[in-house]
Formats: structure tokens, sequence, C-alpha cells
């Protein structure tokens, strides 16, 4: 099983990421950028904004996906992944890139493998405000409500296209409706 955790920032990934990991003590738990070695200096360089194309730093994310997949989705196949973030966060984020493109690049990137569960906490714009207005926000935060729900779309947009198994959940729950929600979901109810 591949399980990846989705949302925009502060829809409640890490809370639940801990939940999981109380319940799923023989998963293994990860995440997307910097889940590897190589992965960790890829993810200081893309969050920094050490490169000046954006060009560039698509591809430091997508160098990073790749290293993940094959060190550790792939090497753990027959294992449970438990992933914070993943390719769908790959294509939402790289949202100067036409859906597509990027579709096409995240799947040579991955040598197509997918998900098998994704859950999507998702957001309304007044919760995302809120939550936006109780922390310090970092540079991709700082750029705003509406592209952040313009990347909450583009995330449904690409879970849908590719046909990944899922589940959308309002993140605006109880933090324990949430972790019932997502229970039922992975134990195929
Ligand atoms: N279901 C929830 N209802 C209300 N607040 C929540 C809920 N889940 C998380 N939070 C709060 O929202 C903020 C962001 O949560 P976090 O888990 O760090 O999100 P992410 O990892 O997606 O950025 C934190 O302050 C957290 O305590
Ligand atoms: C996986 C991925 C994340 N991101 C963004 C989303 C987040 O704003 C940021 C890092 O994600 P994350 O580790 O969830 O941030 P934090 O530790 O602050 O909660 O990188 C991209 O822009 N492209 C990508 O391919």
């Amino acid at each position: 099983m591949y399980i990846v955790i989705e949302g925009i920032d502060t829809a409640g990934k890490s809370t639940q990421l801990a939940l999981l990991q109380e319940k799923y003590k023989e998963a293994i738990f990860t995440k997307e950028p910097g889940g590897t070695p190589i992965g960790s200096k890829l993810r200081t360089m893309a969050l920094n904004g050490e490169a000046n194309s954006n060009i560039a730093e698509m591809f430091l994310f997508l160098a990073d996906r790749a290293e993940h997949i094959e060190e550790v989705v792939v090497k753990n196949k027959e294992k449970v992944v438990i992933s914070d973030r993943s390719m769908i966060s790959g294509i939402a984020y790289a949202s100067l890139f036409e859906l597509d493109k990027m579709i096409e690049l995240n799947l040579l990137a991955t040598n197509n493998t997918l998900p098998t569960h994704a859950i999507l906490l998702e957001l309304s714009p007044s919760e995302l405000k809120h939550r936006l207005s109780q922390k310090q926000n970092d540079a991709i935060e700082l750029r705003g409500i509406n592209y952040l729900l313009n990347i909450q779309n583009r995330m449904k947009e690409t879970i849908k296209k590719l046909g990944i198994n899922h589940k959308f959940i309002d993140a605006s729950l109880s933090i324990e409706e949430i972790e019932k929600q997502i229970e039922e979901f992975l134990n195929g109810k």
C-alpha cells in the first residue's frame, strides 16, 4: 500500500499523520520533499528559493520525487508506506505550468508509480484564512489565499484525471472525525 496524505498548507496533514503513526507501528512514514538524503538537500534548496529560474525550482521537486519513489516507495512495496505529500502536490503546486504537462513530467519522475490511496484534506476559503492568520507563514504560504485555493483545485483535478483511489475529507471537521473517516477509507469501508 502506498498511502498519501494531501492538502494545501495548514489543511491538517501533520496532525493526522501523527495519529496514524500511533496506529500503524509497522508502516514506513515518509515525506516529499525531503524523504531521502539527497531529497533533504533538494528540499532546502527548493524551499529557500535558491533557484532563480522557476523551471529549475520545478525540477528540484521532480528530482526529489524520483529519488523518493525509487528509494523509499518501490523498495518497500511489500510494506505500508504512508507519505506526507506526493506527486499530487508536485503537479498542483507547479501552477505556472499546464496541468497536463506536469502530469507527464511527474509520471516520468515516478516511473508511473501512483498512490494506491490518496486522502485529500480540503479547506474552505474561510477556514484557510483563519488557519493562515494563526501561524507564521513561509514563502509559499505568503503567496496568499487565492493562490492556495487554486492549488487545492488543481490537486482535486489531478487526482480525478489520474484515476487515483481517493477520499476527499472536509478539513474543518473535528480532528477525531477526520481520523475516523481516514480509518474507514483505509479499511475499505
Ligand atoms: N481538524 C482540525 N480542526 C481545527 N484545527 C486543526 C485541525 N487539524 C489541524 N488543525 C490545526 O491547524 C493547524 C495546521 O495543522 P497541520 O496539521 O500542521 O497542517 P499541515 O501539516 O497540513 O500544514 C495547526 O495549528 C493544527 O493544530
Ligand atoms: C511536494 C511539493 C511541495 N511543494 C510545497 C508545498 C509546501 O508549501 C512546501 C513544503 O511542504 P511541507 O513539507 O508540507 O511544508 P511544512 O513543513 O511547512 O508543512 O513545498 C511544492 O511547491 N512542490 C512540490 O512538489
